[in-house]
């Protein structure tokens, strides 16, 4: 007997006429697992999660939930609770009638119903608002509404698409952080669908990384961020993105900017890409000379873009006021910190 809240996906693949939506993903979700599909515009995040709530039917593959194989199952069988981007209320039911809607087509008895709209109204902090009818809700509360018709479910699997995409900046951190809580009181395995890589990497507690249709790399957040598997990746994740610059091997050496960077690697020669983090990067008075041709001050700390004849990069720094534009700096980097791929496949390589 697995636990509840296991989800499996083996070779699923969507083709919608000669599109391939998606190629063909495989990835296993534990019990009580927070797992993000993440990937840019048309990747194939929603259609996955379309898949696993049964909207659509794969074209191939399986799909089994707690070892139960549900790919012929319409969504109204499969027992899992969904929100999304548009929270889809119906405006002319008041907040209560919402909520209750699934227990309503699921037959549940009058005073059961009411005690778990109750519950679950107060689990998202809209108790009061019961009797207010959507339109009469800021977009957060409208949020919450949607968070507390799929807890109302009781159903051990949440499928999230965008929920905190129609939130503005700051009530969207907030919400976030309220999310994971949620989530992890609940117990509920959460499948979240985002574009954003900073929402992944403060949710999750493992990732898949789509692009065209497939997955590219799944693991920890902490692992994708320090072990991205291709250039692709490694430009997508963090923020500001990875600085990627051009170099060659010589005798398995990697060569930038006419320097020799102290590690190797097994490959002898050919271009590749160096890849540097802006964190990991160090601005002072040795190594590379550079030119400072930008400041972009955030407060507390400042991105600093900056030209050196390996091309332009970008540094994070903790001090805006300690460079200036115009000025002629240095700049360097710890060999630890330093990603290499081969330029021609994107492939990551490994250091001897
Ligand atoms: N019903 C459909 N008919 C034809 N093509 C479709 C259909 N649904 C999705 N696609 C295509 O499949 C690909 C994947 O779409 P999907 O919606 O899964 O991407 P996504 O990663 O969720 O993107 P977004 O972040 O923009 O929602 C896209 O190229 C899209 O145009």
């Amino acid at each position: 007997m697995t636990a509840r809240g296991h989800v499996k996906v083996e070779k699923v693949a969507k083709l919608h006429g000669q599109v391939a939506a998606l190629k063909g993903v495989d990835f296993d979700i534990r019990p009580g697992e927070f797992f993000a599909l993440l990937g840019p515009s048309g990747s194939g995040k929603s259609t996955t999660l379309r898949l696993l709530a049964g909207l659509d039917k794969p074209t191939r593959g399986r799909i089994l939930f707690d070892g139960k194989d549900v790919t012929a199952l319409d969504a109204q069988h499969r027992d899992v609770a969904m929100v999304f981007q548009s929270y889809a209320l119906y405006p002319h039911m008041t907040v209560r009638q919402n909520i209750a809607f699934p227990l309503e087509m699921a037959k549940t008895p009058k005073t059961e119903m009411a005690e778990r709209v109750e519950d679950a109204a107060r689990k998202v902090s809209i108790q009061h608002l019961l009797d207010r009818r959507p339109g009469q809700l800021s977009g957060g509360q409208q949020q919450r509404c949607a968070l507390a018709r799929a807890i109302v479910r009781r159903s051990g699997l949440f499928l999230l698409d965008e929920p905190l995409s129609n939130l503005d900046a700051k009530l969207r951190l907030e919400t976030r952080a309220e999310l994971k809580k949620l989530q992890r009181s609940l117990g509920v395995t959460a499948v979240y669908v985002t574009h954003d890589q900073e929402e992944a990497l403060t949710l999750a507690d493992r990732m898949a990384v789509f692009m065209e249709g497939e997955i590219r790399q799944i693991g920890s957040p902490a692992e994708v961020f320090a072990r991205p598997n291709s250039i692709d990746i490694a430009g997508f994740i963090g923020s500001p993105p990875m600085n990627l610059m051009k170099a060659r091997l010589d005798n398995g050496t990697p060569v930038l900017a006419g320097r020799p960077l102290p590690l190797r690697v097994k490959q002898q020669a050919g271009e590749i890409v160096v890849g540097v983090r802006p964190s990991a990067i160090t601005i002072g008075e040795e190594g590379m000379p550079a030119r400072v041709d930008l400041v972009e001050n955030l407060g507390d700390n400042a991105i600093f873009d900056l030209s050196f004849d390996g091309g332009l990069v970008r540094a994070r720094g903790p001090d805006p006021l300690a460079f200036a534009e115009g000025q002629q700096v240095a700049i360097s980097f710890d060999a630890k910190d330093i990603h290499l791929f081969d330029a021609a496949s994107g492939h990551r390589l490994e250091a001897a």
